[in-house]
């Protein structure tokens, strides 16, 4: 499986590209910085994106995105849970502030389809297994684990302190998980109030995720990456870079 890191950081600069991870050049995982990594053909082989949550960066390329399928005559899968869904339909794709591609070009051959998912719930689909799982953040928040032949990977998406979590991933034999680490562990309130992780809480997890092959750590505030190196440097975890590439 390879999974083309369009962007991982917790913040956006100059430097920092938005979560977006692209499996195998068609699947999507969430979709906060597609538009700047990829070209509109690029743009249209994907054929289905997950969404983990609403928060707008994770979110914020999928107007353009639509935009640009939607003028190539092509259409996208949008799979989130019925709390994100309602909130970027009533909030981005109201015919307000973008479009409604639900209905564009028309109801029964729309840009954008809209399908709903909740925790536990497995879908075949591009010859991949997508298991959801929820997740402890905002509103509507759903983990993936996606798996062909070979690999099992999980996608947390940003995740405040988890209890069982690490042991239900293992039991259904994940090997690899992408999750987060968004703050170094002197801003610990904030990483507390706003349901994401410290380098001090995203310790006390990954002594709960021993038994995976592979633990790579996304969502740094742009503000803290060389920090965060610092104080994960002792541990066991590659920490990820918009842009790069990783083999599953
Ligand atoms: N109560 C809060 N106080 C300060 N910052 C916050 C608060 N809640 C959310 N945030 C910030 O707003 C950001 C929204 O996106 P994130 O969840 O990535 O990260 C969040 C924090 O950086």
């Amino acid at each position: 499986m390879k999974v083309e890191v369009l962007g991982c950081s917790g913040g956006k600069d100059k430097n920092s590209n938005l979560p977006s991870f692209l499996i195998d050049g068609k699947i999507l995982f969430d979709c906060g910085s597609v538009c700047s990594s990829l070209s509109v053909e690029r743009q249209g082989d994907i054929e289905v994106c997950f969404i983990s949550h609403a928060h707008f960066d994770h979110i914020c390329d999928l107007p353009f995105v639509a935009d640009n399928l939607s003028i190539s005559g092509k259409n996208l899968r949008i799979f989130a849970t019925k709390e994100t869904l309602k909130l970027i339909s009533e909030n981005v794709f109201n015919g307000k502030i973008w479009p409604d591609f639900r209905k564009i070009p028309d109801r029964e051959n729309p840009t954008l389809i809209f399908e709903e998912v909740s925790d536990g719930e497995v879908l075949k689909i591009e010859g991949y297994e997508i298991e959801f799982f929820n997740v402890y953040h905002t509103e509507g928040s759903i983990g993936f684990i996606i798996s062909d032949e070979k690999s099992k990977l999980a996608y947390t998406a940003d995740t405040y302190q988890t209890n069982g979590l690490w042991k239900k991933l293992y039991e259904k034999g994940v090997k690899s998980i992408i999750t987060e680490c968004s703050f170094p562990s002197k801003r610990g309130k904030i990483a507390e109030v706003s349901y994401h992780l410290s380098v001090e809480t995203f310790i006390q997890e990954l002594k709960k995720m021993d038994k995976f092959d592979n633990i790579f750590v996304f969502h740094l505030k742009p503000h803290y990456k060389d920090l965060i190196e610092k104080e994960l440097k002792s541990f066991d975890v590659k920490i990820l870079k918009d842009g790069e590439i990783i083999e599953i």
